[in-house]
Formats: C-alpha cells, structure tokens, sequence
C-alpha cells in the first residue's frame, strides 16, 4: 500500500476533506433518531403540536445539510483517487519502460497489462470509497452506541455486546477473502494471456483448423475463473447474512428490554423509537462497510501486484557519463558464456569484427544467432566474458549512447499504430522527408509507400496490420537506417521478402559497407554468401568463422547447411 499512499499524498487536501465532509454528513444522520423522539415524546404524546412542526422544520435542514456534505465529498474523493490512480498509472508505465527484457520476460506481458488497466481500476474504486465510507461507517455505528447511551444505558449495553460480535465476523470473513481475490486475479491474467495469443494469432489458427481446441481450452480456463470468482463471491456473500442475524438478534432483545423499561416508567416510547432507528442505522452502515470491505480487499491485492512490479528493478545498471571512444573494431566478444535462466545457451564465444565490415551469421535454428545480437545491445547480461562496441565495455555505456549505436531489425516486424512518418521517426525525430525517402529505397520500400495514399501520411493500423508481412519488414528496415546507426543488424528480417528484393536489399546495404557495420542474420547462404566474414553457429558454440569459400573448406556445419539449401553445387 506504501505506494499507493505515496501517490495518494499529492491529494493531501482533498484526501482530508472528502472523509471530513463526510462525517459532517454522518453527524446529520446521528440527530435525526433523536429529533424523531422528541417529535413523539412532546409533539404526539405532549400534544405539542408545535413541536411537531419545528421537528419537521429541524429534519428537513438536517437533510438538506447532509446532501451537501455528501455531494462535495464524493467531489472531493473522486479527485483524489482518480488523481491518484492517473498519476500511479504514468508512473508504472515509466517503471515498465526502464526495466530489462529479462525481468519483463520473467514477469510477463499478461500481467502486466491486468496490472496497469483492470488491478489500477480496482485501487481507484479502494481509494473513492475508502475516503467517504472508511471513516463515516465507523462514526455511525459508534455514534449510534453513544446516543444511545444518552437514551439508555440498559438499551444501549445490547450495542456494546452486539458491535464487537460483527466486528469479529467481519474481520474472519476478510481474512479469508484477501488471498482468494489474489488467486482470482492470476487466474484473470492467464485468461487474457490466452485471450491475447489467439487473437494476434488468429490466422494461424485458422489456417491449422485449431479453432475448436482453442475454444475448449478457453473454456476451461474461463472456468477456471468463474468458479474462483464464485468461490470468492460466496464468501463475501456471507458477510450480510451474518450480520443480519446478529443485528435482528440485538433488535428482538432490544424491544424486550426498551418493553420493560416502558412499562417500568423508566424511558419513554419516543426513545424506544430512537434506540430502533440506531440499531437500523448501524444495520445499513454495516451492510455498508461490508461491501466496503469487499472492495477494500480486492484493492489492497490490486495494490501489493502494482507494488510488486514497483518494487522489481532492473538489475542492469547503466553509466550516465557519456563515453569518448574510436577503435577500429566495431564488436569484440570476449570468452562471453550466457544463459537466460540457468542453462548457458552461448557457450565461451569470442570473435572480432572490423568497423565498417558486413558480416554474416548462420546456424541452425535455436543455436543462438538471435541471443548474440541482442547481447551486443546489452538486453541482456552476460554471465561471463565481455563485450567490447567501439572498443569500450558496453557495461560502461550510458544507454542512450549504446542503443544510439545499434539499429536492431528483430524477427518480427513491430510497427505502431500512426502515420509511416511518425514510425519512421521513431530513431530520429528531426530528420526530414528527404533523408526518409533515402532510408526507405535501401530498405527497397520506397515503391510501397509511393503507392500508398497519402505516401508518408498513411496510416499505419495497430501492429502495421493494413500492410503485408514482407512490406512491414522493408519498413523496420527503414526505421533502423534512419537512425543511421554505427551498427546495423538485420536479424532475420529478409525472411518475408521475395528473392529478387533480397538480392536488391542486400545490393543497396552493399553501398553503406565501409560506413555501417552490417550484421545480417539469416538461414539463407544466398544471404550472407558475399559477406566479408560469416560466423556459423551451432547450439550455443561458434563453430566457424571467415568468408564463404573458407568455410566450405574447413567447416562442416557451413557445408551441411549449403547442401541442404544447393544440392547440386554441393555434390559438384
Ligand atoms: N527470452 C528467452 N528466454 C529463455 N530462453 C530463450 C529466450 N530466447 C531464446 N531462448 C533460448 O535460447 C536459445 C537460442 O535462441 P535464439 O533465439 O538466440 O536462437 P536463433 O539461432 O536466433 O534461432 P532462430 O533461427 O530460430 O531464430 C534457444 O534454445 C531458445 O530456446
């Protein structure tokens, strides 16, 4: 909760005014039991007849006061909790935005999202009716015990007994229900998990007839859901019948009692009235406090999984003092060993690559091509070895600095909802239409976006799904060129396109070699074959390294790869 109250703190003012306006509010429901007594014990049983109209007089500006209290401190708890959860919710996005690929692929992008939307809702609704309810629930009830002592201390020893009973009940029942709203919660995370992997994957489904399977499995774990949130609800659902009980229970002994104080000459019967409306004020307020309860509950497990993801730091530590470096090296891996968990998937790998150099990487697929390059830009630790870029340490980049040096074409092509521009520009802000028109002809996409309407105004929809599989890539392609960074990986992103416009990609980057270091990863030899060096992988090990014809002399992962892919040449 420590950071919800953090936030909350920026709200001070209207986090003290919304439970204050709200008592004021409370205080105008204490006096009408007793305005009702004096209106039967001097206007109907005196025959006062004034009396009457001046109690009427008295209850209609109690309640017109406490309609005003009560709108201005919803007023001001919706502004503190709305302000509060806006406020959390920018800060957990920032918090996102700063941690490392391994702690996000440990916590996961389901919950993340469960986290910043459905659980930031949640703490919301917390911290409304926290502020107008938390206080005033308790003030009424025992506002009501102490009235009615004023009444009658026999009468009002049944509340002294009857208060502390609920309390008890509600306390066991909120025990109970606290972790059970957390389980249901993880449970909600696996359901949108899957919600999301079959929508973005809703192609693939199809195409595979899997439509049925992904139906029942998502049955099953709605299932899985409901009945925990049902389990949960029956448990909440208990809260009111108990308290009812005890409180009819309090009533009966209370009309016996106040009975025999009347007769005994010991109360008046406007007072009975006034000791029954207590105890029916403390029914609805309890009633009241227990759905409170309830949400409370279901915000403080909201709370401490937003806290969590606040507390998760990111264990990589970044210089802030830019560095002066030139080396004629572009990349040195030095004896680097990494695993994502505990098994190492680069094994003691060490190669140098020449500024400037196009180089190419192979190897079968999960051999680690992919980890390798996401090392360079340091998305990752190594357990072992070093990492030189430009002759430096990448652990001594601030990481501005590195990521401004490496322009990293991924697998899968990832483009945003907004025009071509705004993507393109993603890299670099200031560049003009000129130097994106350049960028997009070496990515050979000039021609895509040519005849698009509205050319670099057109719209790209979420996920750049309004264009095909292979144009998306010649556009992350661009995306990286505009950057112009020092080192420019293509990881595979060629695979989408067509032979010809991967000849005349590779014929474009051809006229940056000498300027960029160029690292092209691919599964195709047509593809790397004319690079200066290649380096072949194979689980985890770099098994070769040198030009084309040096590796099918001296390395038979290379010249198994190229008789898979030429039959022909290899067996001439
Ligand atoms: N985020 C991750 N968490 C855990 N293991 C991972 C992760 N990413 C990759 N791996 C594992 O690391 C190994 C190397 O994967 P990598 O993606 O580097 O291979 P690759 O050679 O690029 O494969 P491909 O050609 O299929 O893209 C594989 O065994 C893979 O299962």
């Amino acid at each position: 909760m420590k950071t919800v109250f953090h936030y909350l703190r920026t709200y001070r003012k209207q986090a003290i005014c919304a439970p204050i306006f709200k008592l004021l509010e409370a205080l105008m429901d204490l006096f009408v039991p007793l305005i009702v007594a004096w209106i039967i014990n001097q206007g109907i049983h005196q025959h006062h007849t004034h009396v009457i109209g001046q109690g009427t007089i008295l209850l209609i500006i109690l309640a017109a006061m406490g309609f005003g209290f009560s709108i201005v401190a919803q007023f001001f708890a919706a502004k503190a909790a709305v302000g509060t959860t806006t406020d959390l919710r920018q800060a957990m996005f920032d918090h996102i935005q700063s941690l490392s690929y391994k702690e996000i692929d440990t916590l996961g992008v389901n919950t993340l999202i469960t986290r910043m939307t459905s659980d930031m809702q949640q703490v919301q609704t917390g911290i409304n009716m926290s502020l107008r309810l938390l206080l005033r629930s308790p003030f009424i009830v025992f506002g009501s015990m102490i009235m009615a002592f004023f009444i009658n201390v026999k009468c009002a020893l049944i509340f002294t007994v009857a208060i502390p009973v609920l309390s008890v009940v509600i306390y066991v029942i909120m025990r109970i229900s606290i972790p059970l709203f957390k389980k249901v919660q993880s449970h909600l995370d696996t359901l949108l998990g899957m919600t999301r992997d079959n929508l973005s994957g809703v192609r693939v489904i199809r195409a595979f007839c899997k439509e049925n399977d992904e139906i029942s499995s998502f049955d099953k774990q709605n299932d899985i859901f409901t009945n925990a949130n049902e389990f949960l609800g029956k448990i909440s659902a208990l809260i009111n019948p108990f308290t009812y009980i005890i409180i009819n229970f309090a009533i009966i002994i209370l009309l016996n009692v106040g009975a025999i104080q009347i007769q005994g000459g010991y109360m008046a019967q406007g007072d009975m009235v006034a000791l029954y409306n207590y105890m029916a004020q403390i029914i609805i307020e309890l009633i009241k406090l227990a759905s409170l309860i309830v949400t409370i509950d279901k915000s403080i497990a909201c709370s401490q999984r937003i806290e969590a993801i606040m507390d998760t730091n990111n264990d990589m530590h970044y210089e802030t003092k830019s560095i002066q470096i030139q080396s004629a090296q572009a990349v040195i891996f030095d004896h680097v060993s990494f695993a994502y968990d505990t098994k190492n998937v680069i094994h003691d790998m060490s190669f140098t690559v020449s500024k400037g150099a196009t180089i190419g990487v192979i190897g079968p697929t999960g051999s680690g091509k992919s980890t390798i390059m996401q090392l360079m830009g340091r998305y990752y630790e190594i357990n072992q070895g070093k990492i030189f870029i430009d002759g430096a340490n990448v652990q001594t980049y601030p990481r501005e600095q590195l990521t401004s040096k490496i322009g990293y074409v991924a697998q899968g092509s990832v483009l945003f909802s907004g025009t071509i521009r705004e993507n393109l520009k993603w890299g670099n802000p200031n560049v003009d239409d000129a130097s994106l028109w350049r960028a997009l002809e070496i990515a050979q996409a000039k021609e895509v976006v040519a005849n698009k309407p509205g050319q670099l105004d057109f719209v790209l929809e979420q996920g750049g799904k309004n264009l095909s599989g292979g144009q998306r890539q010649r556009l992350t392609i661009a995306r990286a060129l505009v950057k112009q960074p020092d080192i420019l990986v293509l990881d595979d992103s060629a695979s989408a396109l067509d032979f010809k416009t991967d000849a005349n990609l590779r014929k474009a980057l051809r006229t940056l070699s000498g300027k960029m270091t160029i690292f092209i990863v691919s599964q195709r030899i047509s593809s790397i074959r004319y690079a200066n060096s290649i380096l072949v992988l194979d689980q985890g090990h770099l098994v070769g390294s040198g030009t084309h014809a040096q590796l099918m002399k001296n390395c038979s992962v290379y010249q198994e790869i190229f008789a898979s892919q030429y039959p022909k040449e290899a067996i001439a």
